[in-house]
């Protein structure tokens, strides 16, 4: 991004985003920051009229004792002032960001839920997700330190700078010039780590996998079995060292270009304290005068140096958040806007089927050539059990994904009831088991529940769909039946087995009763034999009144479907009953001959 886009950005997106996260709070600290900022300048007002009253009683003048405390007073009340002033802007600070980050990570929650899911099958997506969720959020928080320090700096600085220029206007421009080596030289040395930031975030995932690898559960009997810490230790050490060494290097550049600055700028002080120094000696300056005018350099000084540091702190963090408002403006999920194509299909395929019609689907991954589905077509009547087989590879799990109106079809179109597929917004209507559903670390409530969110608390509905799969039976094992926590991640969570894990995904789609399509793809796999004959067995009654699609290795399962579909290398080869596939002697018959000896005549696994 180059330095306009981001001054856009941080103009028009982050400062408007803070301000609006806590406006009164951020008004509060403006006025207690430009308090504090006149405050250096009142400071070096009372010394100069303290050591002058100082000057007058060391030569014998009494009287000016009191005078002399009283500024002391003065002194100690401003120091009290600006420290109580000090601790509530702290105060202040901490409120505002709370609520700035709960708003930028909301805002990052939502965009997520907004996106197509395919961003989420991307590895670009995750190292820009990374970078979001890692910092960055702070770093655009960090922008209002350094707003308020250049704000308060601005303020000490315009003030000193008049003292200055009635003493000499050169002081006042030697003292502005400071601020630009220091500035370039920061703002450079941003640059720098933004750009090591992009390059390193894959090589930063990657050593956080490989941590993760070598302490979570999920890896670690793998990990022992074939006794791979060493081997993944030395991937991991080489990375994280090749990582740490550039940065190091880089912050000793920063050190180097800093030292220079700093020189640079002590080199300035030290000639403005000689000219004061001759000019004093000339005898036109009292030693109040004096004092402060030294003091008022090295203060001008100190806020220039200030200045400089936080503008490009400002800029460096509204480099690093610019990439927080590409990861925002990342567009939205969107119907198909193929709309003509849709309005055509839609009102032919109403008027003479209904049901499941998919026309010429084509699906390419992101950064893939091979096409995943190719011209895929069937129709599905509304009721029917359809089945999907094919080798692995086959694009099973895709086409499936397609069905669902996760992923957006490059060609072609998928119509539920004459409507795109995607449309379904609310979920409703769709149901699904994922070959890798989910386990989530909650209730068992809240695990089946999620199947339609907007029915969570009905007791009845719950049981019915436990009932289904035999989950009340697991639920009566558990010490806080359906309330239990699962899992093993939290306290008090109970593990269960991977059967039943799967057991609570399909209750979990049986708990969606308005759902009129349900897709399961290899919802049996974890499933002991017994459990899922006695699954297969109720099928048709499971699913009695929805449009059903099953995707299984298992062809045996897959014989009292209406229909089959046979897919092979991303194309839909074959399609028609058990009975007339096997007739054709084509694909599924092979691979049905293929698996025929481990089935009895009824298809069950003998
Ligand atoms: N997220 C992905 N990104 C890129 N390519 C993918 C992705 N998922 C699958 N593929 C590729 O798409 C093709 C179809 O995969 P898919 O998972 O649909 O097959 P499948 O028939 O479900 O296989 P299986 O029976 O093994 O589950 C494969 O070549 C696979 O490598």
């Amino acid at each position: 991004m180059n330095h306009k886009g981001v001054l856009r950005g941080l103009l028009f997106e982050i400062v408007p985003f803070i301000w609006k996260s806590a406006p009164v709070r951020l008004a509060v600290m403006m006025v207690i920051r430009i308090v504090e900022a006149l405050q250096p300048a009142v400071q070096i007002y009372l010394t100069k009229r303290l050591v002058e009253q100082a000057a007058l009683l060391f030569q014998g003048n009494k009287e000016m004792l009191l005078p002399a405390l009283t500024t002391i007073g003065w002194q100690a009340l401003f120091f009290l002032a600006a420290l109580g002033l000090r601790s509530l802007a702290h105060m202040l600070l901490v409120v505002i960001k709370q609520k700035a980050q709960f708003r930028m990570d909301r805002e990052i929650a939502d965009k997520c839920a907004r996106l197509d899911y395919i961003y989420f099958e991307q590895s670009e997506y995750y190292d820009r997700l990374q970078r979001v969720t890692q910092g960055l959020a702070y770093r655009g928080l960090s922008v209002l330190d350094h707003f308020f320090l250049v704000l308060q700096s601005i303020i000490t600085l315009t003030s000193l700078l008049f003292v200055l220029a009635g003493f000499h206007w050169m002081l006042s421009v030697g003292v502005l010039c400071l601020i630009i080596p220091s500035f370039l030289i920061n703002m450079k040395l941003g640059q720098k780590r933004y750009k090591q930031m992009i390059a390193q975030t894959p090589s930063s995932r990657k050593v956080q996998y490989l941590m993760r690898l070598m302490t979570s559960r999920e890896s670690a009997k793998e990990m022992k079995l074939f006794k791979l810490y060493p081997y993944i230790i030395g991937q991991w050490g080489e990375l994280y060292w090749k990582n740490a060494k550039e940065k190091a290097a880089l912050e000793k550049s920063g050190q180097w270009l800093g030292g220079f600055s700093e020189t640079f700028s002590y080199a300035f002080t030290a000639l403005a304290t000689v000219v004061v120094l001759l000019i004093s000696y000339t005898g036109s300056l009292t030693i109040g005068v004096f004092v402060a005018m030294i003091q008022t350099v090295t203060t001008a000084k100190d806020s220039v140096m200030l200045i400089a540091a936080n503008l490009s702190g400002i800029y460096e963090n509204a480099l690093f958040t610019s990439e927080l408002i590409q990861f925002l403006h990342l567009p939205d999920k969107k119907p198909d806007e193929r709309v003509e194509l849709q309005k055509f299909l839609s009102e032919f395929h109403e008027a003479t089927k209904g049901g499941l019609e998919v026309t010429g689907l084509c699906f390419t991954y992101p950064n893939h050539s091979v096409p995943a589905l190719t011209d895929v077509g069937f129709h599905i009547k509304p009721g029917q059990r359809v089945a999907i087989v094919g080798h692995n590879g086959a694009g099973k799990s895709t086409l499936a994904k397609c069905l669902l109106g996760l992923y957006r079809p490059q060609g072609g179109s998928v119509l539920w009831n004459g409507k795109d597929i995607s449309a379904d917004e609310d979920g409703k209507s769709i149901s699904a088991v994922f070959q890798d559903f989910m386990q989530y670390q909650l209730t068992l409530k809240e695990n089946i529940g999620f199947g339609q969110i907007s029915a969570l608390d009905d007791s009845e509905q719950l049981n019915i769909a436990a009932v289904k799969t035999g989950v009340d039976f697991i639920s009566h094992s558990l010490p806080h039946g359906y309330e239990t926590l699962l899992g093993h991640e939290y306290e008090g969570g109970k593990e269960l087995s991977q059967g039943q894990w799967q057991k609570v995904a399909l209750s979990r789609s049986f708990f969606n009763v308005d759902a009129e399509l349900v897709i399961y793809d290899e919802p049996t796999s974890a499933l002991d034999p017994i459990a899922e004959a006695a699954l297969f067995e109720r099928f048709s009654e499971l699913v009695e009144g929805k449009t059903s699609i099953m995707i299984s290795h298992r062809l045996g399962s897959c014989r009292n479907a209406d229909l089959i579909l046979v897919l092979k290398d991303g194309r839909l080869v074959e399609q028609g009953t058990h009975a007339q596939l096997i007739q054709r002697q084509g694909e599924y018959a092979r691979m049905y001959g293929a698996q025929s000896q481990w089935y009895d005549m009824n298809g069950v696994i003998a």
